[in-house]
């Protein structure tokens, strides 16, 4: 795990206004490199950290193993790795319970961040989160929709205003068609 480079990022950020044509000594720069490290190191944290630790998975009798947990239309922000420009938008989660492994239910808005904290593609942002709930509850199955909008076709490039990508992430008890069918209209109904 490399460690955040604050100073060489400074010095990128400053070295992008020089080559874009602009002054980085103008008042209204000044600070600019300074500013892009900070939201920098924030919106890229997950890349300095080893793994998700945040998770807390209890025990319950009373889970039914047969029902869906559905946590609905989380709100995320990530980066595209091949622009570096912003895609957002929401995730939908599920999962069915096994032998009563429940997971804290703001642990999945948590594994949301810590996911799009990081260049990403959506389809693996959305595999990801997946796999990492699969991975922590090992529950029956994991269900994950994730909708969004990508800056990079909407203010360059195709120029698509608010064009959404569907992703989907399916495990366990969701590759049934009927459950999938419930999780969707779960996640419809909210
Ligand atoms: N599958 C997928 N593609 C993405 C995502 N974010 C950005 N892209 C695409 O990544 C592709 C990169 O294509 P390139 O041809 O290398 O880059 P480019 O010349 O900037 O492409 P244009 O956007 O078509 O101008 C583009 O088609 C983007 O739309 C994503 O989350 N998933
Ligand atoms: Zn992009």
């Amino acid at each position: 795990m490399k460690p955040f480079d604050r100073a060489l990022l400074e010095t990128s950020v400053r070295n992008i206004l020089i080559a874009i044509g602009d002054d980085p000594d103008r008042e209204g720069l000044q600070e600019t490199p300074a500013r892009v490290a900070s939201a920098y190191e924030e919106m890229f944290s997950s890349l300095h950290q080893k793994a998700f630790t945040e998770s807390k998975v209890f025990n319950s009798s009373l889970a039914n193993d047969g029902e869906l947990v559905v946590v609905a239309d989380i709100p995320f922000y990530s980066m595209c790795e091949h622009h570096l420009l912003p895609f957002f938008g929401s995730v939908s989660v599920g999962y069915m319970p096994k032998n009563g492994r429940i997971i804290g239910l703001s642990k999945i808005p948590r594994l949301v961040d810590y996911v799009a904290k990081k260049p990403n593609v959506q389809e693996n942002l959305t595999s990801q989160i997946g796999l990492e709930l699969q991975k922590l509850v090992a529950p029956q199955g994991v269900a994950v929709v994730v909708k969004a909008r990508h800056m990079c076709t909407e203010m360059r490039g195709i120029k698509k205003a608010n064009s959404h990508t569907l992703t989907s992430f399916y495990s366990g008890a969701f590759k049934d068609k009927d459950y999938r069918i419930e999780f969707l209209q779960e996640i419809k109904n909210q």
